[in-house]
C-alpha cells in the first residue's frame, strides 16, 4: 500500500483578472488563492477555515478543477489533475465530489430527488434505469430518508433533508473525497448536529476523505482531524485539530479562536480585537499578510514599547503610508467646535486628535520612539507628508512587513507561517546552564 496522501496540493493559485473598459484591459488581479499547499489522507477530514473572503470557496472549486487554477499542482492518487484532458477529468470527477452550502439551489425543482441523485450515474454511463433506481433508493435509506422519497420533489423537503439528499448525490458514484463548502451553515443548530453525525457515519462506511470548509470553528473542532487556517489567500497554520484548538501558534489563529462564543459565562474567552480592515486580495500587504492587523506584530529591536503601544504606532504609520490626510482631521475638529475654520485649528490639537484616534498615549513609554513619533507628527501636521512618511517608515518598521514567513513546523508539531514561530524554534531550544 502506498503511503502517499490521497490528495496533495502544492502552490495552488487562483487569480481573477480585474478588467477595465470595452477592451477588457487587465488592470489588476484578485489573488483569491495565492500559493496554498496541503495534503489530505484517505479517510481523513481536513478543515479549511478563515474569515469570509479569505479564499476558501475558491480553493475548493480550484482544487476540483471546477474552475482552472492559475498555478500549482494538484496530485490526486498519484496523478496531477491540472494536466488532465476532459476525458480524464470526467473520470476524476467520479472520485471527487463537491457539496455546497445551500441545498435548495443544488437541485432542479422539476426533477424528482431520485432523478437528481441518479443523474451522476447516468452521466457516467449507467444506462439501466431500474439499477439506477435500486442504487438511489438504497442510498436514500442510508442517508436517513426512505426509498419512497425517490419520486418526491425538492420543495417537499426541509433544508436538513435536502442536505441529506445532497449527500446521497455526492456519494452515489462512491467517491474517495468530498469537498464540502459550508455544508451545514444554512441549517439550524440541531439539524447541523444530525447532518454532521450522518457525514461521520458515512465517512467511515465509505472510507471517505473530506475537505470541510467552514467559518464555524465549533463545528470544525467537532468534525475535522486536521485544520488549515487561511488568511487572504494563504494558509497560515495547519495542525491536528486538538493541537490547533489547544495550542494555536499563529496570532491569526489565536484571534479566530478567541471569537468562538463559550456557553459557560464563567469561562469567557478573552476576545482578541483585530485592528484595521481586512486588506484587499488584489493588493495584499507585503511580508506576512497579517502584519497590518496582527496583535503580536514584532516591534523593532531598538525600541522597548508595550505590544499594544507598538501596534497602535504601526497602525498610524500604515495609515500615513496609505495617504492619511491631516486636512480631514482639521475638518473633523472644526465640526467638533475646536475652531471656526481648518486653518485656525492648532497643530497641537491635530496631533492630540491623531494620538487619540490611534489609541497612542500622550507620551510613548520609550523615549527614543517618542522622539521619532513626535518628529513624524510634526512633519505631518506641517503638511510635509513625504517627510512624515519617511521618518515613520525608517523607525517603525517590522520584519513581519519585510519578509514573508515560511510555514515552519514548531516543536509542538503544528505548522505556522509566522516569524514568532521561527524565533521560538531558536529561542526556546534547550540551552545549557553553564
Ligand atoms: N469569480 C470571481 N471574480 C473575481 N473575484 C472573485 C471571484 N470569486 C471570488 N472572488 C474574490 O476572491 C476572494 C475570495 O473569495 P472566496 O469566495 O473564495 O472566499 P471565501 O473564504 O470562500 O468567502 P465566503 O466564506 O464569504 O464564501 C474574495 O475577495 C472574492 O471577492
Amino acid at each position: 500500500m502506498s503511503s502517499d496522501p490521497l490528495l496533495s496540493v502544492r502552490g495552488l493559485k487562483k487569480h481573477y483578472p480585474i478588467t477595465e473598459g470595452v477592451l477588457k484591459k487587465e488592470v489588476g488581479r484578485v489573488k483569491a488563492v495565492d500559493g496554498i499547499s496541503f495534503d489530505v489522507e484517505s479517510g481523513e477530514t481536513l478543515g479549511l477555515v478563515g474569515e469570509s473572503g479569505c479564499g476558501k470557496s475558491t480553493a475548493a472549486t480550484s482544487l476540483l478543477r471546477l474552475e482552472d487554477p492559475t498555478d500549482g499542482d494538484i496530485v490526486f492518487d498519484g496523478e496531477d489533475i491540472t494536466e488532465f484532458d476532459d476525458t480524464r477529468l470526467k473520470s476524476f470527477r467520479r472520485r471527487a465530489q463537491m457539496m455546497f452550502q445551500d441545498p435548495s439551489s443544488s437541485f432542479d425543482p422539476r426533477m424528482s430527488v431520485g432523478e437528481s441523485v441518479a443523474e451522476p450515474l447516468e452521466i457516467h454511463g449507467m444506462r439501466d434505469r431500474s439499477r439506477r433506481r435500486r442504487i438511489v433508493e438504497n442510498l436514500l435509506e442510508r442517508v436517513g430518508l426512505s426509498a419512497s422519497d425517490f419520486d418526491r420533489y425538492p420543495h417537499e423537503f426541509s433544508g436538513g433533508q435536502k442536505q441529506r439528499i445532497a449527500l446521497a448525490r455526492a456519494l452515489v458514484l462512491n467517491p474517495d473525497i468530498i469537498v464540502a463548502d459550508e455544508p451545514v451553515s444554512a441549517l439550524d443548530v440541531s439539524i447541523q448536529a444530525e447532518i454532521i453525525s450522518l457525514m461521520r457515519d458515512l465517512q467511515d462506511e465509505f472510507d471517505l476523505a473530506i475537505v470541510f470548509i467552514s467559518h464555524d470553528l465549533g463545528v470544525v473542532r467537532e468534525v475535522c482531524d486536521r485544520v488549515a487556517v487561511m488568511y487572504l489567500g494563504e494558509i497560515v497554520e495547519v495542525a491536528d485539530t486538538e493541537t490547533l484548538f489547544t495550542d494555536p501558534q499563529h496570532p491569526y489563529t489565536r484571534a479566530l479562536l478567541s471569537s468562538i462564543p463559550t456557553p459557560d459565562p464563567t469561562r469567557r474567552n478573552e476576545q482578541i480585537e483585530l485592528t484595521g480592515d481586512v486588506p484587499s486580495p488584489s493588493n495584499p500587504p507585503s511580508g506576512c499578510r497579517f502584519h497590518t492587523r496582527c496583535p503580536e506584530v514584532i516591534p523593532p529591536a531598538e525600541f522597548d514599547l508595550d505590544q499594544d503601544e507598538w501596534r497602535h504606532v504601526l497602525d498610524l504609520r500604515l495609515r500615513v503610508d496609505s495617504g492619511l490626510d491631516v486636512e480631514d482631521v482639521r475638518s473633523f475638529l472644526v465640526a467638533e467646535g475646536v475652531a471656526n475654520d481648518t486653518e485656525a485649528v492648532p497643530d497641537d490639537a491635530v496631533k492630540r486628535e491623531l494620538r487619540r484616534e490611534f489609541d497612542i498615549p500622550e507620551t510613548l513609554s520609550d523615549a527614543a520612539a517618542e522622539t521619532v513619533l513626535s518628529e513624524g507628527l510634526d512633519a505631518l501636521v506641517s503638511g510635509d507628508h513625504d517627510n512624515a512618511k519617511r521618518t515613520l517608515d525608517e523607525a517603525f518598521s517590522t520584519v513581519c512587513e519585510r519578509d514573508a514567513p515560511a510555514l515552519e513546523t514548531s516543536e509542538r508539531g503544528s505548522t505556522a507561517a509566522c516569524h514568532l514561530v521561527d524565533e521560538s524554534v531558536t529561542v526556546e531550544s534547550p540551552v545549557s546552564d553553564d
